[in-house]
């Protein structure tokens, strides 16, 4: 069997790397298009030992998707790399959201959800309770701004979805799907008529039995809230390269897909040197990259290809000397109704020591970029906009001893409201056309890195 993985980010690493033990003695061949592997996942250690990390930075263990990195990990011998944030750490405890020119801490434990925060009008535990008593509605999908609002009131809908979302996808609450991003908090609607009542008896109920691993114990007894690697999260990335290079995968790097034809279930797949004959193909690409090399054979499922679109997120990593942050934490976000052009900023010195000095990444775009940037025309730019709100929410007055930019375009796909029928409507063609096609990657099934991990060991 001779088989092709188009894509060398973590999607595609891990779907080659799944396929090397799912199907031992067939030949694997991986394209790339960039000169490096690893796709967003990349961190930048400068001379001083000072760590950038462009894109996601921790994961979290606390899942299933969750619990097969963890494995994944442990095979690939990473586990004494690992670099966890436990519990009960400030940056596990303390998450921020800038609201009418001022920070404020959201509740961070059972006990605070009694306490009446500001932005929040009331203690939050009011509003769980009222949620008890909404009626519920028969849906398919609703934005996830929508659901939150009805169920919880539009405190909740503004100072906690909207910038989650903005964490997660940096996205438009408005637009998102609920039954895509929440499915748990959707479906417990439809099963028990609450929220609130799906999540207490999710508590009561016998916990489904995850994979078992040394690491999964080790991260259970210490309390990890989130990990990293000592090195930077693209240790792993790069670790996955060397191994399945080791197993006899055939890299290419620089190697663009430029169109795909299916010929009688063999597929005959174009780059801009040569042309090549494959059993099958795996594409871990953007859903809508893959449109453009499919449209002339398959116009209709490029179309289904097409409505999932990204959006651009702008990375800004700022380096200053000394401790700067006075009330340490995971970071901040802006909700979307503050009109502000950073979505947020990580402090990356506070979830992993940087030799005494201060980093922060400042987010920007995502769903709103072309809003703020369309007229930029140069980095610069960006680092202004970042420092200049860094410096006023933060009060710091020092300048940075370094920076960088990165503009990640189409960055993150976005799962609007219908995501789940284009899904099914892509799966319908592939399945009907008899295609010699999977799909995997961020442009269905979750955006995360856990997620697309365990979509590649699914497969
Ligand atoms: C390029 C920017 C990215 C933003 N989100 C992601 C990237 C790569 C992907 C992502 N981030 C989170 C998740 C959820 C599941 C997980 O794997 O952890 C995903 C898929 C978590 C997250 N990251 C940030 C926040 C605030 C959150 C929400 C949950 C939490 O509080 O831990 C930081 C952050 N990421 C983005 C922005 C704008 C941002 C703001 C500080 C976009």
């Amino acid at each position: 069997m001779t088989v092709l993985v188009l894509g060398g980010g973590v999607s595609g690493l891990s779907t080659a790397y799944y396929l090397t033990k799912q199907i031992p003695f067939s030949s694997i061949s991986l394209w790339e298009a960039s000169q490096r592997t690893g796709g967003w996942i990349k961190s930048q250690k400068n001379e001083k030992g000072i760590i950038f990390e462009q894109a996601a930075r921790t994961l979290r263990p606390r899942s299933e998707a969750g619990a097969n990195t963890l494995n994944l990990i442990e095979e690939l011998q990473l586990s004494n790399d690992i670099c966890p944030i436990y519990s009960n750490s400030a940056a596990a405890k303390n998450r921020l959201i800038f609201v009418k020119g001022k920070l404020h801490a959201l509740p961070s434990s059972p006990i605070s959800l009694f306490k009446k925060t500001s932005p929040f009008s009331k203690p939050l535990i009011a509003s769980f309770l009222k949620e008890f008593s909404v009626p519920s509605k028969r849906i398919k999908d609703e934005p996830i701004y929508d659901f939150m609002k009805r169920r919880f009131g539009i405190e909740v809908a503004d100072y906690l979805m909207s910038p989650l979302i903005c964490g997660i996808c940096a996205g438009n609450a408005k637009e998102i799907s609920v039954y895509f991003l929440l499915g748990k908090l959707f479906e417990y609607e439809q099963t028990y008529g609450s929220i609130t009542k799906g999540l207490i008896f999710n508590m009561l109920a016998k916990k489904t039995e995850l994979p078992k691993s040394s690491l999964l114990s080790k991260m259970r007894q210490e309390k990890w809230s989130v990990y990293s690697f000592h090195s930077g999260l693209e240790t792993l990335p790069k670790k996955i390269h060397k191994v399945i290079e080791s197993k006899g995968v055939e890299m290419s790097l620089n190697t663009k897909c430029t169109k795909i034809e299916f010929n009688k279930k063999e597929l005959i797949i174009h780059n801009q040197k040569n042309t090549v004959r494959k059993k099958h193909l795996f594409s871990t690409i953007l859903s809508e990259q893959l449109a453009v090399l499919v449209r002339d054979e398959h116009p209709k499922l490029s179309t289904l290809l097409e409505k999932i679109q990204s959006v651009n997120v702008a990375i800004v990593n700022l380096h200053f000397r000394g401790t700067l942050i006075k009330d340490p934490g995971f970071g901040f976000l802006v909700p979307p109704q503050e009109n502000l052009p950073i979505l947020g900023v990580i402090y990356d010195s506070c979830c992993f020591e940087q030799k005494g000095d201060t980093v922060l990444t400042v987010m920007m775009g995502g769903h709103w970029f072309k809003k703020y940037f369309s007229n930029f025309t140069n980095d610069q730019q960006f680092y202004e906009i970042a420092l200049n709100h860094v410096k006023r929410i933060l009060n710091i007055t020092e300048s940075p001893l370094s920076y960088k930019v990165t503009i990640l375009e189409k960055c993150i796909p976005q799962y609007t409201v219908g995501h789940r029928k284009t899904i099914e409507q892509i799966e319908d063609y592939v399945r009907k056309a008899e295609l010699p096609l999977s799909l995997c990657g961020m442009s269905y099934n979750g955006v995360g890195v856990n997620d697309v991990i365990l979509a590649a060991k699914n497969l």
